[in-house]
């Protein structure tokens, strides 16, 4: 990635965190959840990810909960820089500790494989791109997927963390469906 790139990523994320946090202290969250909810439900029985949320992130928990009463659930592990993420089965309660990057994961390890992926980011454009926070372990991880078979990937965020000047990469893998407090975008 040449320097003018990286510079752009970087001020892109840090004007993207501030409208989040704003965004997140305005509690829509759960307005957002219920959208998520409505786009997942035809959805039920296939294996999804979810994530569980790390500072000022769009909480996707109670879609996840209710989804999981008919489907799989999973959340992402960090397995190694330059590594794909795999997906660890998640229960409603179930015990977690700590895993790389402050995010938690499960307890104990159950590896599947989602077909519908509710995807975290920093910042999203109105047509399917997003800026995640630098791994590119979405990146990675959708390109695996979508080699092997047919994979949705949903962007949930705040309505805030649009960005219609986003700064791009080949390696860019685009959402199907962005979900936020406001709306339900597909492309
Ligand atoms: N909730 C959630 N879980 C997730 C992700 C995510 O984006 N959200 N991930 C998606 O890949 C993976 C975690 N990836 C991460 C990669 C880098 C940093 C990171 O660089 N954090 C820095 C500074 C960034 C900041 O200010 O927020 C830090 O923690 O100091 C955090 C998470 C797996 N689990
Ligand atoms: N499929 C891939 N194969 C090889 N390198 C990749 C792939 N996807 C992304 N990268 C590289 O990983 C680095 C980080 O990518 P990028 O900045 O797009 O991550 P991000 O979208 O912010 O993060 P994430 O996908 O983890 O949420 C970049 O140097 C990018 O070129």
């Amino acid at each position: 990635m040449g320097t003018d790139l990286a510079v752009r990523k970087a001020e892109a994320r840090k004007a993207a965190f501030a409208r989040r946090k704003a965004a997140h202290a305005e509690g829509q969250g759960a307005v957002g959840a219920a959208r998520l909810l409505e786009l997942l439900e035809p959805y039920g029985g296939k294996t999804i990810s979810g994530f569980l949320p790390i500072r000022t992130e769009i909480d996707p928990r109670p879609a996840m909960t209710k989804m999981a009463e008919s489907s799989f659930i999973t959340v992402p592990v960090i397995e190694g820089a330059g590594l794909p993420l795999k997906f660890s089965q998640w229960t409603p309660g179930c015990a977690l500790i700590d895993g790389p990057f402050g995010a938690q994961i499960p307890a104990e390890a159950r590896y599947l494989e989602p077909e519908v992926l509710i995807v975290p980011l920093v910042a999203f454009d109105r047509t399917g791109n997003r800026l995640g926070y630098g791994g590119g372990f979405y990146d990675r991880t959708l390109e695996r997927l979508r080699a092997i078979r047919k994979t949705i990937a949903i962007g949930f965020a705040f309505s805030a963390q649009e960005d219609n000047d986003l700064p791009l990469e080949e390696t860019d893998q685009p959402l199907d469906f962005i979900v936020t407090e406001k709306e339900i975008v597909r492309f």
